[in-house]
C-alpha cells in the first residue's frame, strides 16, 4: 500500500467499518430468524454496542493516543448480564475471513470487562484540536429495524477538520449507477448485489467498494451527477417527518420546480447516494429549534459528498462545524448538492424558511 497520507487511517477505518457492519447486519439476520431472543433486548442495542466495541478496539490497536466520540456508553451492558452475555458472543464471533485483515485489527478483545472499557472510550467531548474519532455504529435505527437503510458511521477530524470518512451501507446496491427508490433497501439485506463502503480522504476524492466479506475488494471512484436543469434534481430526506420537515421540502421543491417526489430514506445513506450520483440533492429541515444534530450523525457523509463534488452546509450556507465538541451547536440543518447549484438551493431553503 503507498504511503500517502492519512493512507493508514483509511485502509484501517475501511476494515473496521466493515467488520462492523457484516456485525450488524448478522444481528439483523439472527433477530429475523428468531435466534436472537427478544426478551434480551432490541437488535439496535446489541448492533450498537458490538459495532461500537469493534471499531473502538480497532482504533485503540492503530491509533491508540487518538480521542474518539461515540454514540453509546456501556453503562446499560455493565447493569445486564444477559445482554453484555449476547453481545460478547457477537464480539467474539466477528470476525474478518482474511486473517491479515483481522490482525491489522488487533484481533479479538481480550475479555468482557475490556470489551466494556473499550465501548466507554467513546466519551471525549470532541472540539477544536488533535486527532478525534466520530462513530456511529448504527445511524438510521428506524431503517435497521425496518430492513431498510441504515450506515455504519466513522470520520477522523484533525483540529476540527474532517480528514477522512467511511459510511458502511449494507442495503444500498452496490451498481453506482442504480437509479433511486424508496424500496432500496427493503428487505434486501440477503439479496445478492447489495452491501456498499464509501470513503473519502480529504483532497483526494471519493470511492466506493462492495461490502464483501474478506479483503476489501476493488474500489470505484464516485462523482455527483451534473445537473444542468435543477426541476430534474432529485431529493432525499429522512423518512422521519420529527427529523426533518417535510412540509418544508415539499415549499423548497416547488421553489426549485422540482415536480419529482423525494426518496425519503433512513440514515447517512442520503449523503452517500447523493455522492454517488444515483440522488442529487440532500435536504435536512430542522423541525424542532432546540435541536442540536450530533457530529456522528454528518462528520463521514459531509467529506464523502464534498470529496464526490458537492457542497455541505447548513440552511443559512455555513459549512458543517466540527470543531464545537460533540455536536454541531453552530449549524441548523444540512443542505448538501452538487457544488454549482448549491447557492441557488440555499437561496430556496432561505426564502421558504425566512418567510415561516
Ligand atoms: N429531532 C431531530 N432532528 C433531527 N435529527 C434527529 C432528531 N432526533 C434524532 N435525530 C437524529 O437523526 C438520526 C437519523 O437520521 P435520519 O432521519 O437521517 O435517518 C438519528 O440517528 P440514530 O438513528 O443513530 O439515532 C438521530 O441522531
Ligand atoms: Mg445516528
Amino acid at each position: 500500500m503507498a504511503s500517502t497520507e492519512y493512507s493508514k487511517e483509511l485502509h484501517i477505518a475501511l476494515l473496521a467499518v466493515q467488520r462492523a457492519t457484516l456485525l450488524t447486519k448478522s444481528v439483523f439476520h439472527s433477530h429475523a430468524k428468531g435466534t436472537l431472543d427478544k426478551a434480551d433486548a432490541s437488535p439496535v442495542t446489541i448492533g450498537d454496542f458490538g459495532a461500537q466495541a469493534l471499531i473502538i478496539s480497532a482504533l485503540q490497536h492503530n491509533f491508540p493516543d487518538d480521542e474518539i466520540v461515540a454514540e453509546e456508553e456501556a453503562k446499560d451492558l455493565r447493569e445486564n448480564s444477559k445482554v453484555r452475555q449476547t453481545v460478547w458472543d457477537l464480539v467474539q464471533n466477528s470476525k474478518l475471513s482474511d486473517d491479515a485483515a483481522e490482525k491489522e485489527l488487533g484481533g479479538a478483545i481480550a475479555s468482557v470487562d475490556s470489551m466494556l472499557d473499550i465501548i466507554d472510550k467513546g466519551d471525549s467531548k470532541g472540539g477544536s484540536k488533535g486527532r478525534i474519532w466520530a462513530i456511529d455504529p448504527i445511524d438510521g435505527t428506524k431503517g435497521f429495524l425496518r430492513g431498510g437503510q441504515y450506515a455504519v458511521c466513522l470520520g477522523l477530524m484533525v483540529d476540527g477538520d474532517v480528514k477522512v470518512g467511511v459510511l458502511g451501507c449494507p442495503n444500498l446496491p452496490v451498481d453506482d449507477s442504480q437509479p433511486l427508490t424508496e424500496d432500496i433497501g427493503a428487505d434486501a439485506t440477503d439479496a445478492e448485489g447489495k452491501g456498499v463502503l464509501f470513503s473519502a480522504v480529504q483532497g483526494k476524492g471519493a470511492a466506493s467498494r462492495p461490502l464483501g466479506k474478506g479483503s476489501l475488494a476493488n474500489e470505484s471512484t464516485i462523482g455527483m451527477k451534473p445537473i444542468s436543469n435543477i426541476s430534474d434534481a432529485t431529493f432525499c430526506e429522512s423518512v422521519e417527518a420529527g427529523h426533518s420537515s417535510q412540509s418544508d421540502s415539499v415549499a423548497i421543491a416547488n421553489k426549485l420546480g422540482i415536480t419529482k417526489p423525494s426518496v425519503r430514506m433512513d440514515s447517512q445513506a442520503k449523503y452517500a447516494s447523493i455522492a454517488r450520483g444515483a440522488g442529487d440533492l440532500y435536504l435536512r429541515l430542522p423541525v424542532r429549534k432546540d435541536y442540536v444534530e450530533k457530529i456522528w450523525d454528518h462528520a463521514a457523509g459531509d467529506l464523502i459528498v464534498r470529496e464526490a463534488g458537492g457542497q455541505v452546509t447548513d440552511t443559512e450556507g455555513k459549512r458543517l462545524d466540527f470543531s464545537h465538541g460533540r455536536t454541531l451547536k453552530e449549524n441548523k440543518g444540512v443542505i448538501a448538492a452538487p457544488k454549482d447549484v448549491h447557492q441557488h438551493v440555499i437561496e430556496a431553503v432561505m426564502s421558504v424558511l425566512g418567510s415561516k
